[in-house]
């Protein structure tokens, strides 16, 4: 669904963000773009997007080259940015106005996201709180039921309730011909939600892998349990060390995000090894 080869970019010349990027990336998954802050996240979400353009290199979406922003292109992807700009109509207002841009839009879904977020249609959007407005893009964005989601840092401006929601509503949504891709610098908000893990880091994609593929070839252990086995990387924390070793006996464990994405960032080279083996 989406191939980018070779992809350089940058705001100043001379100084690329990135440079010779590629990635691949397939329906049917929930992709979680992890990086630091300024890692370039958005950056990369906006050149799928087509509202900023490659130096070098080539975007393929849907097959579509997003730079020429065609309406067959505009009407399969709905993003929603990290900044909002909110109209100064109400929310049934603004679906009567945009929805027919999006020929999958589901009214009926949309009124029951936002009935399940808490938020009232007949409200003026530009008046709604930050969280309010982030919920009413979401509603959107799932409404639209376009073959591409984008959300950018969507969990910005959610209350704990509010994110514990967002998954549950994002998981459901999920249908075997959409690609969903979030956003985030929280690592944690994404755990129990995403199966795919892009890491981007110092203007190279670290990792591009599933989580089955990850708990295939990791174990993600405390301290003791990992005695006598073939520890790659490990964190102290309040409570222990949290480890994450070489999955030698076919055993499970669930990914610890957070400790995977640290270990990615810190060393990545003894943990893609592994994980290319
Ligand atoms: N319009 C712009 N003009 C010039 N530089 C920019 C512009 N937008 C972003 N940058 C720079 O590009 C780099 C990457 O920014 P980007 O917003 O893509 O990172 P990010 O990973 O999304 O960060 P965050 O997690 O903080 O949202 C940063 O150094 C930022 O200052």
């Amino acid at each position: 669904m989406i191939t980018v080869s070779n992809l350089t970019f940058g705001y100043k010349k001379g100084r690329p963000l990135f440079e010779n990027l590629s990635l691949y990336l397939e329906e049917g998954h929930i992709y979680g773009l992890l990086g630091k802050n300024g890692a370039g996240k958005s950056t990369l979400l906006k050149n799928l997007a087509g509202l900023v353009f490659p130096q070098e290199g080539e975007l393929d979406v849907n097959g579509h080259n997003p730079s020429q922003r065609r309406p067959s292109f505009l009407s399969q992807l709905f993003f929603i940015p990290e900044e909002l700009f909110m109209p100064a109509i109400t929310v049934r207002g603004y679906v009567k106005n945009t929805a027919h841009f999006y020929p999958q839009f589901d009214r009926e879904q949309f009124e029951n996201i936002l009935l399940e977020f808490n938020v009232p249609a007949d409200q003026v959007m530009s008046r709604l709180s930050f969280g309010q407005q982030k919920k009413v893009m979401i509603a959107f964005g799932l409404a639209s039921n376009t073959s591409l989601l984008i959300m950018d840092e969507p969990t910005n401006g959610l209350d704990i309730p509010s994110k514990v929601q967002f998954r549950k509503i994002i998981a459901s949504a999920l249908t075997e011909d959409r690609c969903i891709i979030i956003s985030t610098h929280q690592v944690r908000d994404l755990d129990s939600l995403i199966d795919q893990v892009i890491v981007l880091h110092e203007r190279e994609i670290l990792l591009n892998k599933s989580l089955d593929e990850i708990s295939d070839k990791l174990l993600f252990l405390t301290s003791s349990e990992a005695n006598g086995r073939n520890v790659v990387y490990a964190e102290e924390n309040m409570i222990g060390t949290n480890t994450i070793a070489e999955n030698l006996y076919q055993k499970f464990s669930r990914v610890d995000m957070e400790l995977l994405f640290n270990a990615i960032i810190n060393n990545h080279k003894p943990l893609t090894e592994i994980l290319n083996r």
